[in-house]
């Protein structure tokens, strides 16, 4: 499998992603008061009203392709469409994923506070939002490592319940290496230290990448 690359050195490319992040962010912001909004009910009918005309002139002029991966003038490589990065996906947190040698081979960290959309059993995280957040953080530390692939297998320990609206951090390493195959492990932890959730990701690389190493990160 291969990805459309797009360099962004011109301003109006770069300008534009811009205007977009912006609207993303404010799209984020909606969703956020949809979330916890306690207007009455024709006022929610009016507000509904209102977003489907702008809803409209979005979709009137829908991309036809996917985002390709950005390549900014500095080097870096952006996946703006992506659901955990992205500064283009409205869904996306966005998170922002660190090195941290310390942690061992391809060691990232990434601050993370959910929000109410993330909302599963009542007053917390839902359990599949806090597997999104590990699944792409482990392959994160994979790239990082020079060993990206896609996820094989994902396996979770839910160890308590992850809340919302607190700052948590969210840690990931390589474990181990076998040929193609690359085990990683993160977690996701209060600000105490206390661990919540356990993750161990297999990821693969695909028989026709090239090798990685020296890879630029991956950002949204
Ligand atoms: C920086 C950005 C970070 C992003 C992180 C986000 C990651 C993602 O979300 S990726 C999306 C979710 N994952 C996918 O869509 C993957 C879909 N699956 C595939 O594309 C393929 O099955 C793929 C690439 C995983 C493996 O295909 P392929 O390279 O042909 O595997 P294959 O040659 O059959 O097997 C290689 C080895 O892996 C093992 N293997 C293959 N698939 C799996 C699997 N799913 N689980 C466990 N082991 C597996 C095989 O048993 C074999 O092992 P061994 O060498 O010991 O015999």
């Amino acid at each position: 499998m291969t990805f459309d690359l797009a360099f962004t050195e011109d301003a109006d490319a770069e300008s534009r992603l811009e205007a977009l992040a912006a609207l993303t962010r404010q799209t984020r912001e909606l969703m956020d008061a949809v979330a916890l909004t306690a207007a009455p009910e024709g006022e929610l009918a009016e507000i509904a009203g209102e977003l489907a005309v702008l809803t409209e002139r979005l979709r009137a002029v829908s991309r036809q392709s996917t985002h390709p991966f950005h390549i900014g003038s500095d080097g870096t490589l952006r996946h703006v469409g992506n659901a955990v990065i992205g500064s283009g996906n409205p869904f996306a947190l966005p998170l922002v994923i660190e090195p941290d040698p310390s942690t061992g081979e391809g060691g990232v960290r990434a601050d993370v506070t959910f929000r109410p959309i993330h909302e599963g059993p009542p007053g917390s995280v839902h359990g599949g939002v806090s597997a999104l957040i590990m699944d792409h953080l482990l392959g994160h530390a994979a790239a990082l490592a020079g060993r990206g692939g896609f996820t094989g297998t994902l396996t979770l320990r839910y160890v308590r319940r992850v809340p919302y609206g607190e700052p948590l951090a969210a840690t990931a390493a390589v474990a181990r290496t076998e040929g193609r195959k690359t085990w990683v492990e993160g977690r996701i932890a209060d600000q105490a230290g206390t661990v919540l959730v356990e993750a161990t990701g297999l990821f693969i690389t695909p028989t026709q990448w090239p090798p990685m190493r020296d890879a630029p990160s991956v950002a949204g």
